[in-house]
This record gives structure tokens, C-alpha cells and sequence, in this order.
């Protein structure tokens, strides 16, 4: 279990990490989730004792990382794949790793059989390819067996055969029981490999709920097209949804309601007599989601430096998302 309370780091004027708290259970694969620069790489290092808090703590099974007896056999990290001395061999690079922490040497061969990379053991490190790297750097994390694995944008830049590779390997290692925290800024990647998603923007937290629950979240709207659509829009108006006029690609006047599910505005329509030439829901995207999401974060700046307090948050810190749709974790 890593649990942060009340996180908070500050470089210089800048606010990295901004009061986080959340908890990473064992058996699932839990996405540390936001946009470029939003905090997530700071709060990793925090959680590994590589950065010390401003503010706040991060534990790993109850225990600062930094008084973690044996840190290797609780907790494995992939944080930069290109970390290696680019002379050494992976399995040398390995087994300098096991001997310096006091692991048996002989876990570099059964890691390095783990990532697939048995034949290319005596290799120098330094010629790898970015796939095989983030290999190493997950035989790495794997070395001391640790219950609690963080990887940082362990996908980055890989092919796409390399994609499903770590995304099947990472789902596998949550499958044992193991307790997995990896961040990405991609949410249609996350969607695929977590179950549970912790969302940032700006160092805060912005959302802390199951994939399930943000994809069902994701704001839906309706297509309308009518004969009677000046009608229809009164209708819906009087009813309190917002329906835009637009006209289509293929020539057809519609109105766009947002926030709205089709059996409401196909009850609205048939409670006025009114003829329906289409009535269609259409979802957010997750893509479109995260953007909101984070769209919102966007009200916490003008912080330090700038005195003012951050507005109130558009969207809860705990729980659902999107709080307008009524689900519930
Ligand atoms: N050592 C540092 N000194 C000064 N500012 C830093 C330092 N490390 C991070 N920051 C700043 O803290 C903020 C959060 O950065 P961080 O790298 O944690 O974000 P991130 O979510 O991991 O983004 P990315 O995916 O781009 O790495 C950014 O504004 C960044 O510029």
C-alpha cells in the first residue's frame, strides 16, 4: 500500500505538488493520471524518498522509504529507463544492482528471463533500444521481488508492439497481488491498463475513482433533428437543458443539447406532440474527459507568486468526476 497525505512541494516560487492524498491498494493496476508538468514524476520521487515534501508524507506499507530496512525487496521504481552505465552488459548492470542491496545475484538472470531478455544479457546496456531499456528498467524494479511498484510513463516512446507488451506485463504483475502505480499523461493508455485512476492537475488532485466510473462520467450530449425545431428548442428551453442550433455537414438544421440523455429529450418532444426526424446520444470521448477534467484544473492557477487563493474546484477531490451525472463510487 503507498499512501500520500497531505503531499506538498515547492520549488522555489513554483508549486509542484499541491496537498495530495490518495492511497494505492495492492492488486490493481492504479493510473497516476495528468497532463505534462502536473506533478506526477515529483510525487513519484517523493514516494521514493529521491525528493524531500514541502509539506505532507508519503509511506509505503505504513513507512517513510527512507526507513525502509531492505527499500529494494518493498518497493521497485522505473523512473528513467535510459538509467544505466552504458558500458555495462544488462546483466551486469543487474547484478551490480542485487550485490549493492544485498540480493542474490542470481535474480538478474531470472529478471532478465521475466522482460525477455535472456538473449541479449551480455549486451552493452548503452546500445539498447528504448524498448529494451524500459525492459531493463522494469527487470530492475523486479530485482528485489517488492510488493510495490512505481513506473513512470513506462510507455513512453515505445512502438506499439512495445505498448501491449508492458501494458499485458504491468496488468500481470497487479494479477500476483502486487501493488502498481504508473503514471501517464495519455488517458485512452490508462483506460487500458488501470482499473483505477488518480488524477492531477496543477500538483492537486483532481479525481480518485474507478476507469468504470470516469468513463461513465464522461459528460454525454443529444442530437435532435425535428420539422419543428424552433418548437422543440422552447420546449427544452422551458425544460432547463441547453440546446444549441447547428447546422451539419450534410445541410440538416439540429439542435445539440448538452448534459442531457435521449430519453429526456425524447420525452420532452412527446409531451409537446412534437414529430422527430432523429434523436441520437452521443458520449464524450475519454480524451474528451480527461480535457475537461483538467480544462478545470486550470482554475487553480495564480497561485504562489500570486497571493490569491485558488478558487473552489470545479470537480470534487475524492469520488466521481463528474458529480452532474449523479453516479457514485
Ligand atoms: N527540480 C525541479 N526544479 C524546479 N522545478 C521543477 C523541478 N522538478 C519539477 N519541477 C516543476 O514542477 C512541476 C511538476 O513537474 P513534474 O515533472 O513533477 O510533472 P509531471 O506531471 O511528471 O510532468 P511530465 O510528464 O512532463 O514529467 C513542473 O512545473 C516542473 O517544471
Amino acid at each position: 500500500m503507498i499512501t500520500v497525505e497531505g503531499l506538498t512541494k515547492d520549488y522555489g516560487s513554483t508549486r509542484a505538488v499541491d496537498n495530495l492524498s490518495f492511497q494505492v491498494k495492492p492488486g490493481v493496476v492504479t493510473g497516476f493520471l495528468g497532463p505534462n508538468g502536473a506533478g506526477k514524476s515529483t510525487t513519484m520521487r517523493m514516494i521514493l524518498g529521491l525528493d524531500t515534501p514541502t509539506a505532507g508524507r508519503a509511506t509505503v506499507n505504513g513507512v517513510p522509504y527512507a526507513q525502509l530496512t531492505d527499500p529494494l525487496r518493498q518497493v521497485g521504481a522505473l523512473l528513467d529507463a535510459k538509467w544505466v552505465h552504458p558500458n555495462r552488459s544488462a546483466r551486469a548492470h543487474l547484478r551490480w544492482m542485487a550485490a549493492t542491496n544485498g540480493i542474490p545475484v542470481s535474480r538478474a538472470d531470472q529478471v532478465l528471463a521475466d522482460v525477455g531478455l535472456t538473449s541479449v544479457a551480455g549486451k552493452r546496456a548503452g546500445a539498447f533500444s528504448l524498448g529494451m531499456s524500459q525492459r531493463l528498467g522494469l527487470a530492475g524494479a523486479l530485482l528485489g521481488d517488492p510488493g510495490v511498484l512505481l513506473f513512470d510513463e513506462p510507455v513512453n516512446g515505445l512502438d506499439p508492439e512495445g505498448i501491449v507488451w508492458v501494458r499485458k506485463f504491468i496488468r500481470s504483475l497487479a494479477g500476483q497481488g502486487r501493488t502498481v502505480l504508473v503514471s501517464s499523461h495519455l488517458l485512452t493508455e490508462m483506460s487500458l491498463t488501470a482499473d483505477h485512476l488518480v488524477v492531477i492537475g496543477q500538483g492537486r488532485l483532481i479525481a480518485d475513482c474507478s476507469v468504470a466510473e470516469f468513463t461513465s462520467g464522461a459528460q454525454s450530449t443529444v442530437r435532435v433533428r425535428s420539422p419543428h425545431l424552433p418548437q422543440l428548442h422552447q420546449a427544452l428551453t422551458q425544460a432547463g437543458l441547453a440546446a444549441t442550433p447547428t447546422r451539419q455537414d450534410d445541410g440538416h438544421e439540429v439542435l445539440v443539447v448538452s448534459d442531457a440523455r435521449t430519453e429526456q429529450v425524447g420525452d420532452i418532444a412527446g409531451a409537446h406532440g412534437i414529430v422527430l426526424h432523429e434523436l441520437s446520444g452521443q458520449v464524450a470521448s475519454l480524451e474528451e474527459a480527461f480535457m475537461a477534467l483538467t480544462a478545470s484544473s486550470a482554475e487553480y492557477s495564480g497561485r504562489p507568486g500570486g497571493a490569491q487563493q485558488p478558487a473552489a474546484p470545479a470537480v470534487p477531490h475524492q469520488g466521481h468526476p463528474f458529480p452532474q451525472q449523479g453516479a457514485q463510487k
